[in-house]
């Protein structure tokens, strides 16, 4: 019997816990990374761990680990894992080593980020793909998933290597749904992502910052604009919580004590949890704003008309460097407006 063989492209925290459930699954995993993590992975093996008590931990001398795509590889899968901001680097080093065809899942946030494959590196396979959860890497090596959801990909269940994926990924407890057409999913994803920037801004982590009603207005605020474009603009937004969209927005404006009764699910979330934009902001990288409310902003240019909130949140994300400050719950509000 062949193994099925995955690259991970990108392993950051995405990378590494998908990367490390596959091979705890039984499949042969290669990771492609940068010093930084490639080193703790050598120095300490890799180690993934979840919210319900699930914590898997693979020798350092079991991991495949490279500086660059090995030539030859040939995966059955890559799953794409680099900020959006990386993709198209990324992509013309997999053209450069993958057989053309070969199937190529973008695990990113954002909605553009397949097509941005597609566009630098034309002769690969590409599907967009959504992570519903949150990964924290805790130390080196160590990778854990915060939250819950299942996983989506675009394609259909006849295809061997997405079928085997979803088995490995079902065997570890994690749920792998495929879509004939992602779209509305990845619209779903990027509403909610729009309080990445409020949490990366509020410098809390996730459940102390959703805890904090001005915070939740905030996050409302945005979706709210954004919904309001995607209904214009005629365009299907999946439902990712336990809520319907918009009723997610009423129960995000309660008084704190009504949101954490009716929103008990939605908290269940590990203490230390932060976005993934928060980490950029404390790493000093390039964030994903553009790839977030830079895309509301687009499609509000596409329907003629503006996307103020979500043009304000763009601004005060890229003029982090400049303040380094996290902002109090009052004063994020009145810096968009809506106090
Ligand atoms: N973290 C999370 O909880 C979640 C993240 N996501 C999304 O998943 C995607 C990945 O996020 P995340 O895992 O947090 O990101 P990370 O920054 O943790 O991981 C990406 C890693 O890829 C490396 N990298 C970039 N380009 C290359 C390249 N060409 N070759 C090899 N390595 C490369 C980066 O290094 P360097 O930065 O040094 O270039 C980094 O170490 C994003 O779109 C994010 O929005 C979605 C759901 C949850
Ligand atoms: C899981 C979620 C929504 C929040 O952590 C995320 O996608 C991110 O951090 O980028």
């Amino acid at each position: 019997m062949t193994t099925t063989r995955i690259l991970i492209m990108g392993a950051g925290s995405v990378g590494c816990y998908l990367g490390g459930v596959l091979a705890a699954a039984g499949l042969e995993v290669h990771f492609v990374g940068r010093p930084r993590v490639l080193g703790g992975l050598r120095q300490q093996g890799l180690t993934v761990s979840d919210l319900d008590g699930r914590q898997t931990a693979l020798p350092a001398a079991a991991l495949h680990l490279h500086g660059t795509v090995p030539a030859a590889l040939q995966p059955a899968v890559t799953l794409l894992s680099v900020k959006s901001g990386a993709t198209a680097e990324a992509a013309r080093e997999l053209a450069a080593a993958l057989p053309p065809g070969s199937l190529v899942v973008s695990m990113q946030n954002g909605i553009g980020n397949a097509e941005r494959g597609r566009v630098a590196a034309p002769g690969l396979d590409w599907r967009p793909g959504m992570v519903p959860f949150n990964i924290a890497e805790l130390a080196p090596g160590r990778f854990h998933r915060g939250t819950g959801g299942a996983l989506a990909a675009q394609g259909n269940g006849d295809e061997p290597a997405l079928r085997a994926l979803q088995q490995a990924f079902e065997s570890l407890g994690l749920k792998l749904k495929l879509h004939a057409d992602l779209a509305a999913v990845q619209w779903g994803k990027l509403v909610i992502n729009l309080n990445n920037p409020v949490n990366a801004l509020s410098g809390r982590p996730l459940r102390a910052e959703l805890l904090e009603r001005g915070y939740r207005r905030c996050w409302a605020a945005l979706q709210a604009e954004a919904l309001d474009l995607l209904e214009a603009g005629g365009i299907a937004v999946a439902q990712m919580t336990a809520l319907p969209p918009r009723k997610l927005l009423r129960v995000l404006r309660l008084p704190s004590p009504l949101f954490r009764l009716i929103a008990a699910k939605m908290l269940k979330i590990d203490d230390k949890a932060r976005s993934s934009m928060a980490d950029d902001l404390a790493l000093g990288r390039v964030t994903e704003i553009d790839a977030l409310s830079g895309e509301v902003v687009r499609l509000a240019q596409r329907l003629g008309r503006r996307a103020p909130l979500n043009e304000k949140m763009l601004g005060l994300v890229q003029a982090w460097p400049q303040r380094p400050q996290p902002y109090g719950p009052r004063e994020l509000e009145r810096a968009l407006g809506i106090r």
